[in-house]
């Protein structure tokens, strides 16, 4: 008899950034989403997004309503995460352009250069290969955006800027590590639910081998 799947319950951090988009694209892609503001909150979810917003902001806030640890612990124990553009900044292990105090949850071995594209242009969009979520590339919307300088032992580069983008042009755009995913870019403002059905599968796969605690 086949395994009936149950919706998985997918937490946005909601301390601050573009949490609503986020929910919306997560419910389209058949996750029941939830807002998490509140350490209690953290224990109920299988799986945690990071938004876009302000990395510095979020780092603060993350420590003030005391979320931090309890996020941490969970990410360690394999609770799948997805971070886009900020929420990148906050998984990685290693950032560049931090400010001085700046903290991040870690889990994910990469290295992240804050502001990369915004050192050039504000924002910048491009249609950008990413076979893992399927065959039409997907319209990536980078808005004052990290990108990957290095990546660490079992990372996975989902894509990379195409060429003719300049400097930009080669650096991994969307990672990932075993239940981590991150992406330098917004899809959950483009109406393509693509990226967030990739998230919510690996959600469902995690939750059926037992590795997500
Ligand atoms: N759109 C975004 O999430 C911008 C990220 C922001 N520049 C930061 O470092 O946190």
């Amino acid at each position: 008899m086949q395994q009936v799947r149950r919706q998985p319950r997918i937490g946005v951090l909601a301390v601050q950034g573009d949490v609503r988009e986020h929910l919306r694209s997560l419910a389209a892609a058949g996750a029941d989403a939830i807002a998490v503001r509140r350490p209690a909150e953290v224990a109920e979810i299988d799986a945690l997004v990071l938004p876009g917003g302000e990395s510095t902001t979020i780092d603060k806030l993350l420590r003030i309503f005391e979320l931090r640890d309890p996020i941490r612990e969970r990410i360690a124990a394999g609770m799948p995460a997805y971070g886009s553009c900020a929420g990148m900044v906050l998984l990685a292990d290693s950032i560049l352009d931090g400010t001085h105090d700046q903290q991040t949850l870690g889990g994910m071995r990469i290295t992240v250069r804050r502001n990369a594209f915004g050192r050039q242009v504000d924002s910048f969009e491009c249609d950008l290969p990413m076979p893992a979520v399927g065959e039409e590339p997907v319209h990536a919307v980078f808005i004052r955006a990290p990108w990957v300088e290095e990546v660490g032992d079992a990372v996975e580069v989902l894509a990379r800027v195409p060429e003719g983008h300049g400097l930009a042009s080669g650096h991994p755009v969307a990672v990932r590590q075993g239940n981590l995913l991150a992406t330098s870019f917004h899809p959950e403002v483009t109406g393509d639910e693509r990226v967030h059905a990739y998230f919510v599968e690996m959600v469902q796969a995690a939750l059926a081998t037992g590795s997500a605690a």
